[in-house]
């Protein structure tokens, strides 16, 4: 039975500071650690030594629209920083999912609960494959960039709808607590598959215009481009035995009237120089839609052009 001093003041029982790890110190880890280090629990950063340096400096940076805060959480170049840590959010880019996980996997507790917080449909699985730890997969619904060094800004929403399964839920009531919804639900796999197919709605055309979604969506033929790609990829969808909502190309345009001003996580990427998530995304879609034999050239030429893009300026 909790004492009074362990009530909150709503009521709830108060927890223990969670020790979590962020394999990946990007937009994504570095919101959600930085809200969970701000509400209290014990976050290690793990990323590249320029933001490491800026976040051991002076803390990290967390700009939201809400608040501008710095925040006190630890930061690691190191990946064998996920020792000790009961949670791992685990937020590279899905092109970097094999390579760290085989990097953390001799420093994992036993009972360690990963939980993938990557745009794709795959990567929860793909880590099953390496990882003998509980690993679930999270639908993320946020809009973040790394301003710089240190430095993340948040654009809105920060919400996690995370798959059941081993590792069990008593973090979750800390995440709300700390200002991150979460809800555990059975239909991840259609929700990965809904967020996915906005990726491929929205994140190559962005990315080769350069443009952010509102003026992307006004531009001629483009939502009709954009029909052209939903519907390959329900198609490939119902062969995977995915059922997607009734009003999917809805929920595809109501992106953009959400986010005018947000440019794809590729668009970015490419404008940094950097390789993007393409093979991950429209790429899937065209290698699953392969093993049904449904043709998706219109995905299929995407996924082309985002790599000549890519190896035009040099990406890598
Ligand atoms: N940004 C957003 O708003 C959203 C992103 N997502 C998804 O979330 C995932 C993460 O995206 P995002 O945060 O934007 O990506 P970022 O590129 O901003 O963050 C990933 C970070 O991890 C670093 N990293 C990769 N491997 C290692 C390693 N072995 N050791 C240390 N650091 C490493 C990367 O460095 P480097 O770049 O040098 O490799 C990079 O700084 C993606 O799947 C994305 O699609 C989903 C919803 C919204
Ligand atoms: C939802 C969307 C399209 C928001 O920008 C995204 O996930 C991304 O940019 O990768």
């Amino acid at each position: 039975m909790a004492t009074a001093d362990e009530k909150n003041l709503d009521g709830g029982t108060e927890a223990a500071p969670l020790r979590i790890a962020v394999m990946g110190a990007g937009a994504v880890g570095c919101y959600f650690g930085g809200m969970l280090a701000r509400a209290g629990h014990e976050v290690v950063l793990i990323g590249r030594p320029a933001h490491v340096q800026a976040i051991e400096a002076d803390g990290l940076r967390l700009q939201t629209r809400g608040f501008d805060e710095r925040v006190r959480v630890g930061a690691s170049t190191h990946v064998g920083a996920v020792e000790g840590a009961s949670l791992v959010l685990f937020c590279v880019k899905s092109t970097d999912t094999e390579a760290a996980a085989q990097a953390m996997r001799p420093h994992l507790g036993a009972d360690t609960l990963l939980l993938s917080l990557q745009n794709g449909a795959d990567n929860a699985e793909r880590l099953r494959t390496l990882l003998p730890q509980p690993v679930r997969a999270a639908v993320v619904y946020v809009a973040t960039e790394m301003a710089g060094p240190g430095h993340v800004l948040h654009h809105g929403r920060g919400e996690l709808l995370v798959e059941p399964g081993r590792g069990g839920d008593d973090w979750a009531e800390a995440f709300r607590a700390a200002g991150v919804p979460v809800a555990i639900s059975d239909d991840v796999r259609q929700a990965l598959w809904v967020k996915l197919i906005l990726n491929c709605a929205y994140n190559a055309l962005s990315a080769i215009s350069q443009q952010p979604y509102g003026l992307l969506v006004a531009g001629a033929g483009v939502t009709d481009v954009m029909h052209l790609i939903v519907r390959e990829c329900v198609a490939v969808a119902a062969a995977e035995g995915v059922e997607l909502p009734a009003d999917i190309d809805a929920s595809v345009l109501a992106l953009a009237g959400s986010m005018p001003g947000q440019r794809s996580s590729t668009a970015q990427d490419l404008a940094r120089g950097k390789s993007t998530e393409i093979d991950h995304l429209n790429g899937y879609v065209v290698r699953r839609g392969r093993q049904h034999a449904i043709a998706t050239p219109v995905n299929q030429t995407l996924v082309t052009l985002v790599h000549l893009l890519e190896s035009g300026r040099g990406a890598g």
